[in-house]
């Protein structure tokens, strides 16, 4: 039988797992984000940290929170571009967060990259080629709900993308061109206690075995 102590030391050489959060805006990514990250720290005890894309502290974020804010013009393909550098210039600390034990979870990442540039028109091979080499989530939520429903809730309006028809589109691409038969689609139109137990049994039903698998490369 296992001590507890050896048990622990186990779980410390264990590597960290990438948790990603996809969908239109004002799905409940940010919600089930926090509330992911409360239920892998406090309920099962390992160390865990939450990211955000696009990461607005850097330079290349802050020319992205402008441009999502309305503030300045870009060209479609250089600002694709800038949000695939902002996950680029994350990668080493992406990897050393999850070798050192560190599980994160992460709202946004490649699939919004390719989604909204894709919405606009531009070819999606050519939004998903940037992308190849970085590490690859091990579980993709995908939160799915009505665009018409998702336009209700709080806030909306705000940002450059927040239109609804550019949200429907958006919405199209997801679940027509990216969405992967290991995704895991999140019905979000129910209460947030109802989906966060939904995603917390996904989560602790596939910790063990995706902890022994290397960590993945976006392809
Ligand atoms: N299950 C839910 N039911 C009702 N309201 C919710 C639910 N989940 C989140 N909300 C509310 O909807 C709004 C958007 O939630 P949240 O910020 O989590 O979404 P998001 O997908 O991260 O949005 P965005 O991508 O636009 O930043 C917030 O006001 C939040 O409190
Ligand atoms: C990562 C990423 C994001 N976007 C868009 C999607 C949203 O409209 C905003 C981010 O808003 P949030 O409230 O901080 O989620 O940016 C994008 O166009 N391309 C990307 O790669």
């Amino acid at each position: 039988m296992i001590s507890i102590q050896e048990d622990n030391r186990m779980n410390i050489m264990k590597r960290g797992l990438f948790i990603l959060f996809e969908g239109a805006d004002r799905v409940g990514k940010s919600t089930q984000v926090q509330s992911l990250t409360n239920h892998i720290s406090n309920s099962r005890n390992l160390p865990t940290k939450s990211l955000r894309f696009p990461d607005r502290t850097t330079p290349i974020g802050q020319i992205l929170n402008q441009y999502l804010q309305n503030a300045t013009n870009m060209d479609d393909r250089a600002l694709h571009l800038l949000f695939s550098s902002n996950r680029w210039e994350a990668k080493d600390s992406i990897l050393e967060l999850l070798n050192s034990g560190t599980n994160i979870v992460v709202d946004r990442y490649s699939y919004s990259g390719v989604a909204y540039t894709a919405a606009k028109g531009i070819d999606v091979d050519w939004c998903y080629s940037c992308e190849k080499g970085l590490p690859e989530p091990d579980i993709v939520f995908y939160l799915s709900m009505s665009t018409e429903d998702a336009t209700k809730r709080g806030d909306y309006g705000g940002e450059r993308y927040e239109k609804v028809e550019f949200q429907m589109k958006i919405k199209q691409i997801y679940e027509e061109k990216l969405k992967r038969p290991s995704w895991k689609v999140i019905n979000a139109n129910r209460t947030v206690e109802e989906v966060s137990n939904e995603i917390n049994q996904i989560f602790d039903s596939e910790l063990e075995s995706l902890q022994k698998k290397p960590i993945g490369t976006l392809n």
